[in-house]
């Protein structure tokens, strides 16, 4: 995908975080990779810009030290973590932050997200876990993101009293396990709240279950084209 057919899907993909809930006001950020040349590069979200404000011209373009190469607006604050992230999981095409209300409830918590639900085992391969606590602004919370998500299978990490951060082959991928993620945050939630009201209990999957749960969903669920669904 060339610059601006880039630059036209991330904008599009910016406008799906306050579509679907995952942000309030201009918190949350998305980044696609740029494959370009040796050192390559990544577009990201100028920060502080509400996203009615957001254009496809207006993504910032930047080198993977986080350097600006080609924009007079301020990259994210998240730019040397998106960086950093990518430096580290060359497999990594797109990445999103965003404060999901139940998700960072889980993250203010520091808890992990136990995986009670088939959806969490399809989506995630188990509970989604929980970083520590990560000062903005620097690669702490890139290196964070790395330290926890190297060799898991989930493509979503909470962080410690933050927020959230998803991973994927390409922006979109990273955007639908943002959405993903904040959905069963919110049902997890509800069903320990119901057991608690009602003197019920919550199981979480068998692991032997988990497994046969993300396979199929991985390399069965939807439609084998590439194009379409997923
Ligand atoms: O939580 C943070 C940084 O991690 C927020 O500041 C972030 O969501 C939004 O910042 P930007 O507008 O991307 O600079």
């Amino acid at each position: 995908m060339n610059h601006a057919a880039l630059r036209t899907e991330l904008h599009r993909l910016h406008l799906e975080l306050p579509k679907n809930g995952l942000v309030t006001w201009t918190s949350g950020n998305i980044s696609a990779r740029v494959p370009d040349g040796d050192t390559g590069g990544m577009l990201i979200k100028p920060s502080g810009v509400t996203f009615e404000d957001l254009t496809p011209e207006g993504m910032v373009l930047t080198d993977l030290e986080a350097r600006v190469l080609d924009s007079d607006l301020s990259p994210s604050s998240d730019t040397a973590t998106h960086a950093y992230i990518y430096r580290h999981m060359p497999q990594v095409g797109g990445i999103v932050h965003t404060h999901s209300p139940y998700a960072t409830a889980w993250a203010a918590n520091a808890r992990d997200i136990p995986c009670i639900l088939t959806a969490q085992a399809d989506e995630f391969g188990g509970p989604v876990p929980c970083g520590g606590f990560a000062l903005i602004g620097g690669e702490e919370i890139g290196a964070e993101v790395v330290r926890v998500l190297t060799n898991h299978r989930s493509p979503a990490i909470i962080l410690k009293s933050h927020g959230v951060f998803t991973i994927g082959p390409t922006p979109a991928k990273a955007l639908k396990a943002a959405v993903m993620v904040e959905d069963v945050a919110r049902t997890v939630f509800l069903a320990y709240q119901l057991a608690a009201a009602t003197g019920g209990s919550v199981a979480t999957l068998d692991p032997a279950d988990i497994d046969k749960l993300y396979d199929r969903y991985t390399n069965v669920y939807g439609q084998r084209t590439s194009e379409v669904g997923k």
